[in-house]
C-alpha cells in the first residue's frame, strides 16, 4: 500500500502506545536559532555517494523481448509489515521510558504506526511551529562509527588479537559488530555511563524488506532492471567479504554468538538507520577557552608581556580548537556514521520533509527539529537525502512513488542498437565517430570492474534523472555520433565542439536517437506499465504490496516521462 510522499494530516485508526512526555524539552519555548548556535547538518546514509550501480554489458542487449505470462505467479505478496509493526509498537513504551530515564529529551512527538508498510514512525502530538526542537539526544547515547573507526571497546572486547581488522572494516560492518555486541554479548554501553541499551535494541526491526538477503532470486528478476540486480549481487559479495574479515579476527566468544545472519541484520540496521556527516571533531569544549582567558589575564596583569603578545597566544589556542573540530576532519574527509535512538524512528520523504536532524556543537548532541509548522496527528518525516528508488529499495526496503530523485540507468551507448537508431533518425553513423567517443569515455565500459558496492554507475550507463532528463554529456555524444560529414568536419572532428547545438537538424536527429533508445529499453521489458498497474491493484486488493513490481513500475514511468519530453 502506498502513501503520499508528503506529510500526512490527521491519521485515523493508528495505534498509540508511547506515552506523552510530561516534562521533557520545553519545545515550545525553544527556537533553533537561539539554541543551536552551530548546528552541523547531517544526512541519512549514502549521502554523498552518487549511487548508480554498475551493470554488465550482456544484460542489456536488445535480445530481450516482452513475453506474455502470468506475472503474478512469480511475485511475492507481502502482508507481514503491519503486524510486524504492531508487535514492535508494543515494545515502544519500554523504549521511550528508557529514553526519558537516560536524558533523551522529547516533546511534541511520539513513536507510533501509521498502519501502512513504513513500520513505525514519529507522529506529532500537538501543533508545532517551525524551528521547534522536538528531540535531543546526547552524543553519549548514540552508536557511531568513523572511517577508520577506533572504538577501544570493540577492539578490546572483540578484536583483541587483531584490532586493525576492526579499524578497517567498512562503516556499516563496524556498526553491525557494535550492534551485535550489545545485542548478543553485553548490552551495557560504557560510553553511555554504563547503562543497558537493550530497550532500544528491542525496539529495532528484526527483519527487513531489502532485496539482497531477504528476497528469492526469482523476486530479484521481477525488478526487470539490470543495474539494481547487479548492485544487489555486488552488495552480497561485499557483505560476505566483510564477514569473512570478522570471522578471521573476532574473538571466539563473539563468533559463537553472532552468525552471518546476525551480521547481516546489523548491517541492514546500520544502512537503514544511520546518519552520516563530514563533521567528525569533538563537541564544544569550554576548558581551553576558559584556560586561555585566565592565562591572558594573568599574563597582562603581571606585566609579563604586551596585550598583543597575549592576544597572539590566545588566537593560537582558539585556531587550534577550530582546526581540530572543523578543518582537520574536513581535510581528512573523515565521515562519522551515527545511529541515534528515537531520531532513528523518523521515516523518509523525498521532498517537503517537516523535520531536520542536526548535530549540536555546543549542546554535544543530536536534535530533530521542525522545518515547518506541523499539525497534531501528522507524521514528522525527515529527508534521508536525495535518494533514488535504487538506494531506497536496496538499503531501506521501500520505493517512493513519483520519487523526485529517481534515476534510470540505460545501458552504455556502446550497447545501443545502432541499426535501429540509424533507421529512426534517417542518418548513418559516419567513420571515426564511435572511435572518438570511445577514446573520451563516452561509450561507457564493456564490463564493470569495481567491487565497491557504492561505486557510482561504474559501467558508464546513460543516466536519466527525473529532475532533468538525459545527461547533457550524452546529448553531446549523440550530436557527434549522428553528425553528417560536413557537421563533423566543421567541428574539427572534436567532440568538445558538440557541447552546444550545432544545427536544428542535428539536434532533432540526436533527440530522435535518444528517444528511440529509451523506447527500445521500455519495449524490452517483460511487462508493460499497464500490466504492472493492474498487477499492483490485484496485490493491493489482497492487502499486500509487491516491492519488485512497484519498483519496476516507477522505473518505467520515469522512462516514459523522459520519452515524452523528447517528442
Ligand atoms: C530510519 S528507519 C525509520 C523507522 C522505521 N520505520 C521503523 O519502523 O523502525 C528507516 C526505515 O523506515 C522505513 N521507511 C522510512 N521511510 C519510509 C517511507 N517513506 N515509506 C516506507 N517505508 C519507509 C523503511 O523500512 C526504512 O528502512
Amino acid at each position: 500500500m502506498s502513501r503520499p510522499a508528503v506529510c500526512e494530516g490527521d491519521r485515523r485508526g493508528r495505534g498509540t502506545v508511547a506515552k506523552q512526555p510530561a516534562n521533557n524539552l520545553a519545545i515550545m519555548a525553544r527556537r533553533r536559532g537561539l539554541l543551536l548556535p552551530i548546528a552541523v547538518g547531517v544526512s541519512c546514509i549514502n549521502c554523498g555517494f552518487a549511487f548508480a550501480p554498475a551493470h554488465q554489458s550482456t544484460s542489456h542487449q536488445r535480445t530481450t523481448r516482452r513475453t506474455t505470462r502470468s506475472a503474478l505467479s512469480a511475485v511475492k505478496v507481502k502482508t507481514s509489515s503491519p503486524s510486524k509493526s504492531s508487535s514492535r509498537l508494543s515494545r515502544t513504551s519500554a523504549f521511550t521510558d528508557w529514553a526519558k530515564e537516560n536524558n533523551i529529551k522529547y516533546a511534541g512527538v511520539e513513536v507510533s504506526s501509521g498502519g501502512d508498510n513504513s513500520g513505525l514512525g514519529l507522529y506529532v502530538t500537538q501543533d508545532i511551529n517551525a524551528n521547534d526542537v522536538l528531540i535531543q539526544v546526547p552524543t553519549n547515547m548514540v552508536i557511531q562509527a568513523e572511517s577508520p573507526d577506533y572504538n577501544t571497546v570493540m577492539e578490546r572486547e572483540v578484536f583483541d588479537s587483531n584490532p586493525k581488522a576492526y579499524r578497517n572494516l567498512q562503516w556499516w560492518a563496524a556498526l553491525s559488530v557494535q550492534l551485535n555486541y550489545y545485542d548478543k554479548i553485553n548490552p551495557v554501553n560504557d560510553k553511555a555511563g554504563g547503562i543497558s541499551i537493550q530497550p532500544w535494541l528491542n525496539s529495532l526491526p528484526r527483519v527487513y524488506d531489502t532485496p539482497a538477503f531477504n528476497w528469492a532470486e526469482s523476486s530479484l528478476e521481477e525488478l526487470q532492471y539490470r543495474p539494481m540486480i547487479e548492485a544487489v549481487a555486488l552488495q552480497k559479495r561485499a557483505w560476505k567479504k566483510e564477514f569473512e574479515t570478522v570471522q578471521k579476527a573476532a574473538s571466539k566468544d563473539f563468533l559463537s554468538k553472532v552468525s552471518f545472519e546476525d551480521f547481516v541484520w546489523g548491517c541492514e540496521t546500520a544502512r537503514s538507520r544511520a546518519f552520516s556527516g563530514a563533521y567528525s571533531g569533538s563537541a564544544f569544549n569550554p576548558i581551553p577557552y576558559a584556560t586561555v582567558t585566565v592565562l591572558v589575564a594573568v599574563y597582562v596583569a603581571l606585566g609579563i608581556g604586551s596585550i598583543e603578545q597575549a592576544a597572539n597566544g590566545a588566537a593560537l589556542v582558539i585556531c587550534g580548537s577550530i582546526l581540530k573540530d572543523f578543518v582537520v576532519p574536513k581535510l581528512l574527509k573523515i565521515q562519522k556514521y551515527v545511529i541515534c535512538p528515537l531520531i532513528d524512528m523518523a521515516n523518509h520523504v523525498g521532498t517537503g520533509a517537516a523535520g531536520n536532524v542536526s548535530f549540536e556543537y555546543f549542546a554535544d548532541g543530536y536534535s530533530l527539529s521542525a522545518l515547518s509548522n506541523a499539525k497534531k496527528g501528522s507524521e514528522m518525516f525527515i529527508s534521508y537525502g536525495p535518494r533514488s528508488n535504487d538506494q531506497l529499495l536496496q538499503y531501506y526496503g521501500f520505493v517512493e512513488e513519483q520519487n523526485a530523485h529517481d534515476i534510470y540507468i540505460l545501458p552504455p551507448i556502446r550497447e545501443w542498437d545502432i541499426g535501429q537508431l540509424e533507421e529512426a533518425c534517417g542518418r548513418k553513423i559516419g567513420n571515426g565517430r564511435l572511435e572518438k567517443l570511445d577514446r573520451v569515455g563516452l561509450l561507457g565500459k564493456a564490463a564493470a570492474n569495481s567491487e565497491n558496492p557504492d561505486a557510482a554507475n561504474d559501467i558508464g550507463g546513460v543516466v536519466l534523472t527525473r529532475a532533468s532528463g538525459i545527461d547533457p554529456a550524452v546529448t553531446q555524444a549523440l550530436r557527434a555520433l549522428i553528425s553528417t560529414d560536413s557537421e563533423w568536419q566543421d567541428s574539427g572532428e572534436s567532440i568538445g565542439n558538440f557541447a552546444e547545438m550545432v544545427s536544428a537538424e542535428n539536434e532533432q536527429a540526436a533527440r530522435t536517437v535518444a528517444r528511440r533508445a529509451m523506447e527500445l529499453e521500455l519495449e524490452s521489458k517483460p511487462t508493460t506499465i499497464e500490466e504492472d498497474v493492474n498487477l499492483l491493484k490485484v496485490m493491493q486488493d489482497k492487502d499486500g504490496v509487491d516491492l519488485a513490481v512497484k519498483f519496476r513500475l516507477e522505473k518505467k514511468k520515469l522512462l516514459q516521462e523522459a520519452i515524452s519530453r523528447m517528442r
